[in-house]
């Protein structure tokens, strides 16, 4: 393989990281969103993210993040990117910067799943359906959870997304159960009469209403990519191609060599650290889902400010473990704001921060048109031709002036 620049190329999703309303955040009702502009405010100024903060996580911004202020040297690039795809959920995300944006809007249900749709998933499993609405998935267990523990019933529920959830208490419905009936869901709704971004089990344990805690056995039966992404071009270049955390269930494992299971954004980052000890020549792809499924669904800013600070200590180790040959790139799927109004993703800009230690320049990447510029910049890296969709800044991560 012909290696054009750096050997190894490693991008963190931190999922729901959004940095403000995108353009078109009316069109979702979206408007006054930011994640990170909202988190910072609940901190009043106790926030630190001084590692996040010299890659130019506020120099990003226009008002930069309350306890987070701008530096005057970034020691690398930094800009936003916006999203065309139609949705606003990680497979949307993911997929787009992937070099395949979702252009057809995928099937939401504002009022709980088709009958036929639910008759046929309660024959398969045998199973009464309860809950059928867009909720909260803690609440609903908190509200329906004792009542499957006495009856076995299903708890069906989804969102503003396009996603169908299963959520059962392990010890009433073995994973082994829930996993087969979420799988036979997933080929009920693979199109063209219904077309569901991702199937979702989400199991959890606990004595009762109160106690109730979802598991890490969560797993997210996405749609098979629609077409080839960057990291199937990848993958048949014969670069090496890493996922971790989500990253696989959000590609169905297409164009993934190897894949790691996280438990949390702290086990993640193990398996970033233990990677990043290996040679190959490739793409690392991680995601995050703490900060989205554990504080910007649950609206809680505190928690995802806390997120944010743990994996900014991690990545203090990341940024000392990189190789003058290594690239680091970090993202975001979309936003997610704890301080904004209902349990929905929100829909925003989010943040690009570039950084090798190799770089002899430091500058704004400015606002990407897309998230496919994300792997655009990794394919012109490794020299592999995809859907040309997005423009590479290799070039600008590549520029020789000095650093100012
Ligand atoms: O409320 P919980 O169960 O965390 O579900 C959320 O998680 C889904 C996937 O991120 C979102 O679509 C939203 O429904
Ligand atoms: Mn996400
Ligand atoms: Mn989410």
């Amino acid at each position: 393989m012909d290696t054009k620049e750096y050997k190894r190329i490693f991008g963190i999703v931190l999922d729901s990281v959004g940095t403000g309303a995108a353009p078109d955040a009316n069109k979702f009702d979206d408007v006054g969103s930011d994640t990170l502009g909202h988190v910072g405010e609940a901190y009043e100024g106790r926030l630190a993210l001084p590692n996040l903060q010299k890659m130019g996580l506020s120099n990003l911004r226009g008002k930069a993040i309350l306890g987070v202020p701008k530096v005057e040297i970034p020691i690398g690039y930094y800009g936003v990117m916006q999203e065309i795809s139609a949705g606003k959920d990680s497979m949307d995300g993911h997929w787009e910067m992937m070099g395949l944006p979702v252009s057809k809007p995928l099937d939401t249900f504002p009022n709980g799943f088709p009958s036929e749709l639910i008759k046929k998933i309660e024959t398969f499993s045998d199973r009464k359906i309860i809950g059928n609405r867009p909720e909260s998935g803690t609440k609903i267990i908190a509200e329906l959870g004792e009542h499957q523990m006495e009856t076995g019933d299903l708890i069906v529920y989804t969102s503003g997304d396009s996603v169908l959830q299963i959520a059962a208490h392990e010890d009433v419905i073995p994973l082994k159960e829930l996993y087969k009936i979420c799988e036979y869901a997933r080929s009920l709704v693979n199109g063209p009469t219904y077309t569901i971004g991702r199937v979702i089990t989400r199991p959890y344990v606990g004595p009762d209403k109160d106690h109730f805690t979802r598991t890490a056995n969560r797993h997210d039966f996405t749609l098979a990519p629609i077409g080839q992404t960057d990291l199937d071009y990848l993958k048949s270049a014969q670069v090496h191609t890493i996922g971790i955390g989500k990253i696989n269930d959000i590609f169905s494992g297409q164009g993934i060599d190897v894949g790691f299971h996280n438990e949390s954004n702290m086990d993640g980052m193990d398996h970033v650290d233990k990677v990043m000890q290996e040679d190959f020549t490739g793409f690392c792809f991680i995601n995050l889902v703490d900060f989205d499924a554990m504080y910007g669904h649950r609206r809680n800013p505190i928690g995802f400010g806390q997120a944010l600070m743990d994996f900014d200590k991690r990545l203090g180790t990341v940024l000392k473990n990189l190789k003058d040959d290594d690239l680091l790139i970090l993202t975001a799927d979309h936003g997610n704001d704890p301080g904004f109004k209902g349990t929905d993703h929100t829909r925003e800009q989010v943040p690009l921060l570039a950084y090798s230690p190799s770089m002899k320049s430091n500058g704004s990447l400015g606002i990407r048109k897309t998230f496919a510029d994300f792997g655009a910049t990794v394919l012109d890296n490794f020299n592999v031709s995809g859907n040309a969709v997005g423009t590479s800044f290799l070039k600008e991560l590549m520029n020789t002036e000095e650093i100012k």
